[in-house]
Parts: C-alpha cells; structure tokens; sequence
C-alpha cells in the first residue's frame, strides 16, 4: 500500500487516543513484518533501564564496551580516535580521505554518529551481527559485497551501540545545537539510513514516554529552558528570544505542509536574502515546550507511512522540521541587536532493497522515488566532497537542485550550518549490505566541511539610527579636520626628517671611507719611517766602531812615533768621524721624529674614523626611527580613510528620513516584532565565524 497518512490509518474508534499513538511510532510495531497489535519492541526488555544511564540489553548481538557518555562528558564529542584494540585492514570501499578514523576533521566539518539498533530476536536467532560497536568511536563491520566474510573496522565521531539510551543521543547530539541555536549559529541533523534502522526512534521517538523521547521533543525541552534562563538572567525588557517552527514533508518531490496537509503542493523558491524556501509554508510561534510538542505530534499524525516487508510503520517521505530561534537584545544606544539561527531536524525515508522490501504497484514507484532522492543525496555529498578536495578555485558541480531535499537543504550541506548526520544502522546478518552502504556513505559525509558563522544584525527604529548616523558624521568631521591636517603635516615631516637623516648617515659614511684610506696610508709611511730609523741607528753604530778602531790606532801610533808617516792625522781623522757621528745621529733623531709624526697622524686618522663611524650608526638609528614613524603615520591615514568609508556606505544603505510622526498620547508601546522587518535578518547576515567561540559556545561540534 503506498503512503498514506498516519492519521487515516486509524478506526474511528481510535479518534481520541489518535495524536498520542500516531506520534509514536513503531511503539505498536514490532518486527520486520507488517504485524500490526504485536506487542511493541521496547516491552521485550531493551528499553533503558534509566535516563542517562543506558540498561545492558540482553539481545544485543556483540556486546560492546561501555561508551564513554556520562552526563558530564554527554556534549562533547570524543577529541580523537582512541587507539584500536587491534590492527585491521581499512576498508577499502571507505574512500581514503573519507574521515572515517582519520583527524583531518576540522571542528565545522559535518559530525557523523553511527546508531547501531538492538537486534530483533528473529535476527538474533538467525547469526552473527554484521556490525558490531567496539569503542565510543570505532564499530566493526562485514566487509563490502563478495568480501563480506572480511571484518573492517571503521572510525566515526561517535559510535552508540544498542544499549545507547536515547538521553545517552541527546547529550551527545542534541545538546550542542541547542547552544549552537542559543548562539547565533544555524544547525541540522538528519537522520539517515536503511528503512526500520531507527531513524524516526531516534528523532522523534516515543512522545508519551519521556524516556523514549527522541531528539526533537528534548531539543525543544532544553532549548525553552536556555532562553527562560537567559531572559531571567538579563531582563525580558533587555532580551528576548522569538522561536518559529514549519513542519514539511517532501514526498516522491511534492512538498506538503505537514500543519496543514490539506493545502495545495507548496512550492520551492529562491530569494536572493532568504535563500532556498518553501513558499506558502505555515509558520507556528511557539512559546514553550508544550507548543512544541504539539506541533510535532500535528506533523507526526499527518506524515505519510506504511506497514513494508522490512517495517510495520515505514516513513514514506522526508520530515524536515525547521525552527527559527530569534534573540533581540536591545542596547543603550536604542538599537537593538539581533542574532538569528535556524534548525533543521530532517528524518529522512529509509532506502530499500526492493526485492527485501516485497513491494509492488504504487508502493513499488514509491519505493523507487525514495531510493532515487536519497541517490541524489548521496552524489551531492560525494562531488562536495570533491569540489572540497580540489578546492575553490576548481570549479565543480555539486547538483543541489537535481532533488527538492537537497535544494532546500544546500546550507546544510557544506555552508552556513553545523551539521550532525546520525546514520542509524541494523545489525542483522540479512542487512549487511545496507549496513555497509549507510557506514559507506556516512564516511564519505564525514569530509564535508561547513563554514558555520554566526547571525547577527543590528536593528533599530528609524530614529535611532539616523541618530547613530548622525553621530558617525560628526565623528568623522572630527577626523577629518582635527586629525587629518596635522596628521598629514607630521606625516610630510617625519618624511623630511627621514630623508635629511638618510643623506647625513651616507655623507657620514663617504667621510669615513676616506679617512679609512688617510689611515692606511700613515700606517704604511709609518711603516716606511720605522724602517728609515733602523737602518740610519745600524749605520751610526758601524760608524761609532770604526771610531773606536781609529782612535785605539791613533794611540798606538803616538806611542810608537809614527804619527808622521801617517796620511791623516789622527786629530783630523776622529774629527771627521765625529761629524760622520754627529750626521749619523742627527739622522736617526729626524727619522724618529719623522716616524712619531706619521704614526701620530696614523692614530688621530683611526680615532677620527671610529669618531665617524659612531656618528653614522647613529645617523643610521636615526633613520630607521624616522621611517617607523612614517610608516605608523601612512597606516594611520589609511584607518582613517576605512573608517570614511565605512560611514560612508551605512548612510547609503539608510532609508531617507521620513517625516517623524508623534505617537498619540498614550498609545501602546510599539510590538516587539515591530522593529523588525520579516525576512531581512537574512540579508543583513553579518557574522564572524570568531564570534562563535567568543560567544561561549561550549560546544564541541
Ligand atoms: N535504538 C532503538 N532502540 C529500540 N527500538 C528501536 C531502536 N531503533 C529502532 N527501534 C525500533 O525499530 C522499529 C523501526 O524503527 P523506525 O521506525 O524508527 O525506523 P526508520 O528507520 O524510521 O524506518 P523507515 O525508514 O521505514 O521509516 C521501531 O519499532 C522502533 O521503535
């Protein structure tokens, strides 16, 4: 039978216990045959036990190790990988830069959870689980196709066994993006697998059992607890959120408003500010949980489904429920900042084999329409993964618009969101090949990486910011007449001075230069001198010698009587030597005065050439001083000049000035929406992705 909805499934008898027992769905099913009144699956004892504290399920097949989510560590996501148990060949149908047990994740990449669903006893009574959890990130799973006595072991960001609780799936999943909402930072979380592997168990659950409550009822839970906290904490005249919901369903590619599931087929448009949207949705305010949950037990009733081979109350088509979580703070300015996220919380069909799934006629074109949407899907993530991995200046298609659920859904898909993909996948033997699929496509999610930022806006009445305008003017009035003209007088000065230090350092440095080479020179006639005075002082000895010779002869004659026959007479002979003497000596005294002269000209040279050489360092410091100035005073002018345009371009975004009309005595305050103008957060977006972790988020996705 092909989808119908919920809600005329049931007896007129049924109609008042209708909404409760629709929403939970599954709770009446029990197996893999359409059986309907059987006893539900969770009365067979794999119910947990407690919140938070998941119960050991006897029939789970492989019983894993405990998975490390207390309440403390519940947000977080485990940092890394842990160290596998044992070494196992990678799959290698995983691509090698699928993540999956790699760290190249970055923290905006998509985050992938893997569900393994507690086995059916018929499955468990037919043999070994094709997948089986081994730590709080690492599953063991049959390998692909005709390899599939191979065991892989494969990493994700977090793997939750059939014990996992759903409390244990909120903390870990659901918790972070209520403070992703809180923050400003859009999120989603699609739920994705084999039909009857528990996607709509995980993200709706069972509404009348606050155990078995799934994401989106706790999400709403906590998240009308953050903001009664944070209105409490600052004063609801200070901040205030708003939260809008649409609950929509794409089936075979109609778009139904699951609100009002009567209207017409909706429409899917594009808006240059909006983005992809569904025109003509209904869009619910809701003011608390209680809300909330109506709205999702409404679009639970309504939902398509059908009893299938593979499950008794089979989702027929996707569930996106969208909410808009709006905080206005106002400032003491008049203004009034806004920060805006959105939430996607997508359950998507189940694909199918459709020999396993024993369908035919309606159902069988059914059945087809799901498996092809979620083929789609599949390539959209597999060429963004591509289009990644050659980066941007390669352009590649990615093929958002071939499919209406990834047309509307592309932000989540590599762009302004944190996106959590919790694959949920069957342990049974008979579904290994499913399984494997679902482990494979998720790996390959697991490289998409989003640039999450946050929303943020300011708003204000027209007033207020004609008056912020007003003061942006004189402000940069102000700059410009106070700051500008001595700005640019110090700027030409510091330039001058500049230039007069550089000249003086290289004048100071030729000077240098030359009496660098003055001082070689004295050095060498030095040298020169030195040398003059040695060679005279060995001439006047030689002389002094010979003196000595003649007068010991001259003596010796006079004693002997022989100083006749003597040429020269002895007096006239010592005094030629004398004068030779005297000559000598006279010598060596002008070459020594000679030498001291050149090397006192050879020291004053060096002392004048260091006295340079110190004044062109700090001629050189100078300088270096005078061009750092120059350059604080360009960087200066340049700030300057942004901030002229930045003001300028605010005026030219501004309306022009209506005429002010005075509010009637004693009229109401203006409505809180009133200083918004739907659909313009959008456009005026401006956010930085800093922002997100300075705003506190704690986290960890
Ligand atoms: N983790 C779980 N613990 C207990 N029961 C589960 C779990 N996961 C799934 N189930 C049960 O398995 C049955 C099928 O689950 P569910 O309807 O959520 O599957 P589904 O993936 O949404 O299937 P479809 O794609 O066909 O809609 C339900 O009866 C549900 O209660």
């Amino acid at each position: 039978m092909p989808g119908r909805r919920r809600c005329a499934a049931r007896g007129p008898e049924n109609e008042a216990a209708k909404p409760e027992r629709l929403a939970e769905k599954g709770a009446a099913q029990g197996a893999a045959t359409p059986l309907r009144g059987k006893p539900q699956r969770r009365d067979r004892g794999t119910v947990p036990a407690a919140s938070g504290t998941p119960a050991k399920t006897p029939s789970t097949l492989g019983r894993p190790p405990p998975l490390a989510l207390g309440p403390a560590s519940g947000a977080k996501w485990p940092s890394k990988p842990p160290a596998t148990p044992r070494s196992a060949p990678r799959s290698s149908a995983s691509p090698p830069e699928s993540g999956a047990g790699t760290s190249s994740a970055t923290s905006d990449n998509v985050k992938v959870v893997i569900r393994i669903r507690p086995a059916r006893p018929e499955e468990e009574a037919a043999g070994s689980a094709c997948v089986q959890q081994r730590s709080g990130q690492v599953l063991e799973a049959d390998g692909p196709g005709h390899e599939r006595r191979r065991r892989d072991e494969l990493h994700y960001d977090a793997v939750l066994g059939a014990d996992a609780a759903q409390d244990d799936v909120f903390q870990l999943v659901g918790l972070p993006v209520v403070e992703h909402c809180m923050s400003g930072l859009n999120a989603s979380i699609f739920a994705y697998g084999q039909t009857g592997s528990g996607k709509t168990h995980t993200m709706t659950g069972m509404l009348s059992n606050a155990d078995q409550r799934g994401l989106a009822p706790r999400i709403f839970d906590a998240l009308f607890a953050r903001i009664a906290q944070e209105e409490t904490r600052l004063g609801r005249e200070k901040l205030r959120y708003s939260v809008r919901c649409t609950y929509l369903e794409i089936y075979r590619e109609e778009l139904t408003d699951l609100l009002r599931p009567a209207g017409p087929p909706l429409a899917l448009r594009l808006d240059a500010a909006r983005g992809a949207f569904v025109d003509g949705l209904e869009e619910r305010d809701i003011f608390n949980s209680d809300d909330a949950m109506a709205l999702i037990r409404c679009g639970s009733e309504h939902r398509r489904s059908a009893a299938t081979a593979m499950n008794a109350d089979s989702s027929r088509s996707h569930a996106v429920l969208a909410c808009q979580v709006e905080s206005m703070r106002r400032e003491d300015s008049g203004l009034a900042s806004v920060r805006s996220s959105r939430l996607y919380l997508v359950d998507l069909a189940g694909s199918e084999r459709v020999r396993a799934s024993g369908a035919g006629g309606a159902q069988l074109r059914e059945t087809c329409a799901i498996n092809s949407s979620l083929t789609t899907l599949g390539r959209v993530i597999a060429e963004l993964v591509e289009a990644q991995r050659r980066g941007a200046a390669a352009r590649h298609h990615v093929p958002y618009r071939d499919s209406r659920l990834t047309f509307l859904l592309q932000d989540c898909l590599g762009g302004n969101a944190r996106t959590v993909i919790v694959a949920a996948v069957s342990p049974a033997a008979e579904h290994a090949g499913e399984t494997r699929s679902t482990l494979e496509f998720a790996a390959r999610a697991k490289c998409i990486r989003n640039r999450a930022v946050v929303n943020r806006d300011t708003r204000g009445s027209a007033d207020a910011l004609r008056g912020q305008l007003a003061c942006l003017e004189r402000e940069l009035e102000l700059a410009r007449s106070e700051s500008r003209g001595p700005l640019l007088e110090e700027l030409a000065a510091a330039q001058a001075d500049a230039d007069r230090e550089r000249a003086a350092a290289s004048a100071a440095s030729e000077e240098a230069a030359t009496v660098r080479v003055d001082a070689a020179r004295a050095a060498v006639d030095a040298r020169r001198h030195r040398k003059e005075a040695a060679r005279w002082e060995g001439h006047a000895f030689a002389l002094q010698l010979e003196r000595d010779a003649l007068v010991a002869a001259m003596v010796r004659a006079a004693g002997a009587g022989t100083a006749a026959a003597a040429a020269e007479s002895p007096l006239e002979l010592a005094q030629r030597l004398g004068a030779e003497r005297a000559a000598a000596v006279e010598g060596i005294a002008a070459e020594q005065s000679a030498r001291r002269a050149a090397e006192d000209r050879a020291a004053a040279a060096e002392s004048h050439s260091s006295g340079l050489e110190q004044a062109l360092e700090a001629a050189e410091r100078r300088a270096e001083a005078a061009r750092e100035q120059a350059a604080r005073l360009a960087a200066r002018e340049r700030q300057l000049r942004g901030a002229y345009k930045d003001i300028q371009s605010i005026m030219a975004s501004l309306p022009p000035p209506t005429p002010r009309s005075t509010p009637r005595e004693g009229a109401p305050p203006a409505p809180w929406h009133a200083l918004t103008s739907p659909g313009s957060s959008a456009a005026a977006w401006e956010s930085s992705a800093g922002e997100a972790s300075s705003s506190g988020d704690p986290s960890a996705l």
